[in-house]
């Protein structure tokens, strides 16, 4: 049987002492819920004695969360620690975490406490705390634990854990620990402290020398039980271990870890993204797992073998995060397998080889000048260099009426193959929507929206909006583009696009 590792979030704390970062009821409430939806088994909701905000939201967090344990963190203070009860006695599965630093430079320069008084606190402060409830758990941290005299670590967490700590917490408070050095410091622990089996061993690491997610797979592999991390891998500093590639790492090396988590993997996109659009902080295009870039392909050799067979280059699917499949970028590097499945994709399956040779050859000029090239640069190559469409059908005219109080309303002028002029009005359920059946009457055809997508070129008030659409006439799909700095007209040229492509079609 794999050992269950317990997932510690700590988003909502140490995330949140992210620099920059704050966030209010609401969206503690909002990450709260989706962090139980993804399966964290605990969640630290913050650090009630900072200010009343910070309590409430604790305390709303602690009301209406009822599967995992909400954890309150406290000084080693009978001030911090009632106020932290306070906010989560209403928790299913309350739990008070405690902390006083152990290591001898924040001993001295930070508490200026002895170390027998530090000792003493931090024993009275985990019996206070146990005694407010005997439904409350205690988990107590050695701040700064990886650079504290591991003789006097033992000491104390003997103490505490005879005091009544249910899990004791092993920081690597500044992130200075290595994979090694962090694994063999928990089997210390382990082998010296006498009653280290009454407790449960957490790891906290932070990500100060990029190492937090190998220090804490090591400390499990040494005989921990709980993970502290956080979405993303906000947190002080560098931040904290990212959840979700220890969480990935655990599943996808299962056949070298064998541990179990409770997480829903499939709901790691949703929760990143909530947590960076809330907190406002990006995530960095190659960060692992939910990085833009971490299941996106560019190079030609790459696409050809994902192609053929996902396992060449993808050690994890991208529907295992919760994502709903890879991405091909069509660039500089790409080769002509990935260039032909995107034509197809596009619905030019019946170019002739020598228009794809043509297309491919214009294609990577393109790509000589431009990161990366989109659809509607394909498209361009195809209709411009390749089909030269006549366009059949053109948008002569056209005027809107919509609102949010008033039904949308069209009106076109389109001038037809025979060169006549047809005049239609339609309603929709937007502006768009509007138009398009507008100039679906105008050109008398009958078509289904398959697909629609907006994209902003530049920015600023001069930014073109580029529409690209996906209309089926029968059992074909016609790509049509449109660009303007008029996004309503960008669609209804999108739209003419691919009805023009039906027209040379049909003629
Ligand atoms: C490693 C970590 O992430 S620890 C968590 C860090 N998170 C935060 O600090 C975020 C929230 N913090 C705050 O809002 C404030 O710092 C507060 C409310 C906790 C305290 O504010 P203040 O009373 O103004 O004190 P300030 O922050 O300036 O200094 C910290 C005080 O706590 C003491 N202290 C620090 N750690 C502990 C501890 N674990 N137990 C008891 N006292 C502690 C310090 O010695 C200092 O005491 P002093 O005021 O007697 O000199
Ligand atoms: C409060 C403790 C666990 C902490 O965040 C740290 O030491 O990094
Ligand atoms: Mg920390």
């Amino acid at each position: 049987m794999s050992k269950r590792i317990y997932i510690f979030d700590t988003t909502l704390r140490d995330g949140e002492q992210t620099p920059g970062v704050s966030l209010n009821i609401q969206e503690k409430l909002e990450i709260a819920r989706q962090l139980e939806r993804l399966g964290v088994d605990c969640i630290e909701a913050g650090f009630p004695i900072a200010s009343n905000g910070d309590f409430e939201a604790v305390k709303a967090i602690a009301q209406s969360i009822r599967k995992p344990v909400i954890t309150a963190l406290a000084r080693a203070s009978k001030q911090d620690i009632d106020r932290a009860w306070e906010a989560i006695k209403f928790a299913e599965k309350p739990r008070i975490h405690t902390f006083l630093a152990t290591s001898d430079i924040h001993m001295e320069f930070k508490l200026k406490m002895a170390p027998q008084e530090v000792k003493k606190r931090a024993i009275e402060a985990v019996a206070y705390a146990k005694s407010l409830s005997p439904k409350v758990e205690i988990e107590f941290s050695p701040e700064d634990g990886t650079r504290t005299r591991p003789e006097f670590l033992y000491e104390v967490l003997e103490g505490v854990i005879a005091a009544g700590a249910d899990v004791v917490n092993i920081p690597d408070t500044v992130g200075y620990s290595t994979p090694g050095e962090y694994g063999a410091f928990i089997a210390g622990i382990k082998r010296n402290v006498p009653n280290i089996d009454k407790a449960v061993i957490s790891l906290h690491c932070h990500n100060d020398l990029g190492l937090a997610v190998a220090n804490s797979l090591a400390g499990i592999e040494n005989g921990a039980l709980q993970i502290e991390c956080a979405i993303n891998g906000l947190g002080e500093r560098a931040g904290n271990a990212s959840l979700e590639e220890l969480v990935m790492a655990l599943k996808t090396r299962k056949n070298y870890y064998d541990f179990e988590t409770n997480i829903i993997t499939e709901q790691i996109s949703r929760t990143s993204g909530l947590v960076s659009r809330t907190t406002g902080i990006h995530i960095q295009p190659n960060k692992a797992v939910v990085g833009a870039n971490a299941f996106a392909h560019e190079s030609g050799i790459h696409q050809h073998g994902v192609l053929n067979n996902r396992l060449t280059y993808e050690i994890m699917t991208p529907e295992s995060v919760g994502l709903k499949k890879n991405l091909m970028v069509l660039g500089k590097h790409s080769g002509r397998h990935a260039f032909e499945e995107r034509l197809n994709e596009l619905g030019y399956s019946d170019l002739s080889h020598e228009e794809i040779n043509k297309a491919f050859i214009k294609f990577k000029d393109l790509a000589d000048k431009k990161k990366t090239v989109s659809d509607g640069d394909i498209e361009a190559i195809i209709t411009e260099d390749i089909h030269q469409i006549p366009e059949a059908y053109s948008l002569e005219y056209m005027h809107i009426s919509c609102g949010n109080k008033v039904v949308s309303t069209a009106t076109v002028r389109v001038k037809k193959p025979d060169d006549n002029v047809a005049e239609e009005a339609a309603c929709g359920t937007g502006p768009v929507d509007a138009v398009f059946k507008a100039i679906e009457k105008a050109a008398d055809i009958d078509v289904n929206l398959r697909d629609y997508f907006l994209k902003a070129i530049g920015s600023g008030e001069d930014a073109l909006g580029e529409v690209r659409v996906k209309i089926e006439k029968g059992s074909k799909i016609y790509v049509g583009s449109g660009i303007s700095t008029d996004i309503i007209e960008s669609s209804a040229k999108a739209f003419i696009n691919a009805i023009n492509k039906i027209s040379y079609e049909e003629r």
